[in-house]
């Protein structure tokens, strides 16, 4: 089993008197558009696989760092999920938020980072979980969720089949 994170920084931007701006009162996530690796292509929050002896929270600092420059802090854990494929836990992810972070988001290897306006977030272009549980993280609930892929590896090219989700879960 893999143990991985996902880190989402957020931050509100003023939009002043901009009559186009929608609903969102400025709120940002800052996601990446992933160049390598599993789920190349998608959009993502930046992340990845926990080291031997390095706990979630380090690992999502460490992570954020490497991919997109940015210096991240007060991480809030903000949801456990896990993904099966083909009956067999494939990955555990920890999710968290901050709104505390240093840096400007700079292009890797691994990815290039875009903040996105909330009301915004490419759905169809990320994970097919994703919909199910990221606006609600977005919007600073909490999540324990499981989602079952089926027809064997790699994860990015199996079914999505079916999924339970538990909300305002302590960790
Ligand atoms: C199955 O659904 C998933 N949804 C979402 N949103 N994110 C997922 C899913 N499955 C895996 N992930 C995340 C977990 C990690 O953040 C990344 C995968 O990390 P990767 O394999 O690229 O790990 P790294 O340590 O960054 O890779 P390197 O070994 O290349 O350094 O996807």
């Amino acid at each position: 089993m893999i143990e991985a994170t996902l880190c989402f920084p957020l931050r509100t931007i003023s939009r002043g008197d901009d009559p186009t701006a929608d609903g969102d009162d400025g709120r940002e996530v800052l996601l990446i558009e992933k160049r390598r690796g599993l789920g190349e292509g998608w959009y993502n929050g930046p992340g990845g696989k926990c080291e031997p002896g390095e706990t979630p929270q380090e690992c999502a600092v460490r992570e954020t760092r490497e991919e997109v420059g940015l210096d991240v802090r007060d991480l809030e854990k903000a949801g456990e999920l896990r993904f099966l494929l083909d009956g067999e836990v494939h990955t555990f992810c920890h999710v968290f938020r901050t709104r505390s972070f240093t840096g400007e988001p700079t292009p890797s290897e691994e990815a290039r980072p875009e903040w996105v306006p909330i009301g915004d977030v490419p759905y169809d272009q990320m994970w097919e979980d994703d919909r199910l549980w990221l606006p609600g993280v977005l919007e600073g609930k909490t999540v324990r969720g499981e989602f079952r892929f089926e027809g064997g590896e790699p994860l990015d090219e199996a079914a999505f089949v079916d999924h339970d989700l538990e909300w305002d879960v302590s960790f």
